[in-house]
């Protein structure tokens, strides 16, 4: 039995997490479940999977799922309910825990992170943030607790299991696709009028709000190529964004003889959880199978990073180094944040992307608190303006 924690078990990776952990009910088992508003869903799952922890972010919200629990009739649940960061910490530490999926939204998921790695757990890393804003550092530290860290990300882990055949093997260049979102295509006329409703339909994935946006924006992808620069440990010349709108390829590697291999599959999340959870192994599953016949036809585009300044913004960042792609982050969680309660347009995501990236010197990242400094001079500056 492989014993996991989930933190952000309500949300799009979480609960597609737990739908992995049914389908492998005789080798998975939750230890240790986190949510933030939804405690309904919380409460389901604790009935279903009866964890030992479960961490609600919000203190109210805690103690209303607690006397939800206390109330229950089931008495079989042991559940401890636990709340705040140093709640999410507990399930992220949690001493039963092999693997912990990094499934929560956002910079949020830095620290739980960090605390996992130095217990010397696996990470199934789903929380993209916590590489683009700690980088080089986070890397450095799993090496040192020995952590290892396996993508979750469908990029990322194409592109882990395309190096794993090849391990040691020098590599030209990573090809990571990009679906090119709802707007692939369109020009920024059109993109000045576009709705929140707009951008929230992505065409191949379901997913949460936020990582919806930024696959409008491209900046989903800005965030993938830092995310690679560090998982891979590439320059970022060595990265070529591939606009592929069919989402089959999830991304490939092409190797030193010009040799290319590409991990394919239908745009589905349990298959790069499920092979996190399981690694080295591959095992069986009921998932649909993939058939070209019925796709039919896989195209490729370049992307435009005129239109789409976001993209551009991420490989800038990592030519700067240091706290830029963290401040990038921050202030693209801001804006995108700003964007989702309708207080900013659509383009003005990328232009306080860019107008915080003009007025940040960047510093080395040497601990946590540098990178939480900087997330915060971030926000500030943005919200006061
Ligand atoms: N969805 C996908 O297919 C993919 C997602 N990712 C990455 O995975 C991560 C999760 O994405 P996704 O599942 O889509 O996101 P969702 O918005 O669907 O879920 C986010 C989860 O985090 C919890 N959460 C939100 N805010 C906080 C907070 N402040 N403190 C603690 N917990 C919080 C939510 O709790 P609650 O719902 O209870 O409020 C929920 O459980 C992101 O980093 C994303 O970039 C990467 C590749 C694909
Ligand atoms: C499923 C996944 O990994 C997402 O990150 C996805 O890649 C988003 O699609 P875009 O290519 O549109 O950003
Ligand atoms: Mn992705």
């Amino acid at each position: 039995m492989k014993y996991i924690s989930i933190l952000g078990s309500t949300g799009s990776i979480g609960t597609q997490t737990l739908d992995v952990v049914r389908e492998h009910h005789n080798e998975l088992k939750v230890c240790a479940i986190t949510g933030n508003n939804n405690i309904d869903l919380l409460e389901k799952q604790i009935i279903e999977f009866n964890p030992e922890l479960c961490c609600v972010m919000n203190e109210k919200n805690a103690l209303k799922l607690k006397k939800k629990i206390d109330s229950s009739l089931n008495s079989n649940i042991k559940t401890e309910i636990v709340y705040g960061m140093n709640g999410l910490i507990s399930a992220a530490e949690y001493y039963k825990s092999e693997i912990i999926v990094t499934a929560v939204s956002g910079m949020i998921g830095l620290k739980p992170t960090v605390a996992a790695i130095k217990k010397g757990k696996t990470i199934a890393l789903a929380n993209k943030e916590t590489l683009v804003t700690g980088g080089e550092y986070i890397m450095n530290l799993a090496k040192k607790y020995n952590s290892l860290i396996l993508p979750v990300d469908s990029e990322h882990s194409a592109i882990f299991q395309c190096l794993m055949a090849n391990d040691n093997k020098e590599i030209n260049k990573i090809v990571l696709t990009a679906s090119g979102g709802p707007f692939r295509g369109r020009n920024l006329e059109f993109l000045k009028n576009v709705t929140l409703e707009d951008a929230l339909k992505h065409p191949n994935w379901s997913m949460g709000k936020k990582i919806t946006i930024d696959s409008s924006t491209l900046m989903n992808k800005g965030l993938e190529v830092i995310e690679a620069k560090f998982l891979f440990d590439v320059q970022p010349e060595q990265i070529e964004v591939v606009v592929h709108p069919q989402s089959i390829i999830h991304s490939g590697i092409e190797f030193c003889d010009h040799s290319t291999i590409a991990q394919l599959g239908l745009p589905d999340m349990k298959v790069p959880i499920q092979f996190a959870l399981f690694y080295p192994n591959r095992v069986k599953n009921s998932y649909k199978s993939l058939s070209l016949f019925d796709i039919g036809k896989l195209t490729f585009e370049k992307a435009d990073t005129n239109t789409f300044k976001c993209l551009r913004l991420a490989f800038e960042s990592l030519k700067i180094k240091g706290t830029m792609p963290a401040v990038l982050n921050a202030a693209n969680e801001t804006a995108v944040d700003l964007f989702l309660n309708k207080k900013i347009s659509f383009l003005d995501i990328g232009n306080i992307n860019e107008s915080i990236m003009l007025k940040h010197s960047a510093v080395k990242i040497d601990s946590v608190e540098t990178i939480l400094e900087v997330e915060e001079w971030t926000k500030r500056t943005i919200l006061e303006h």
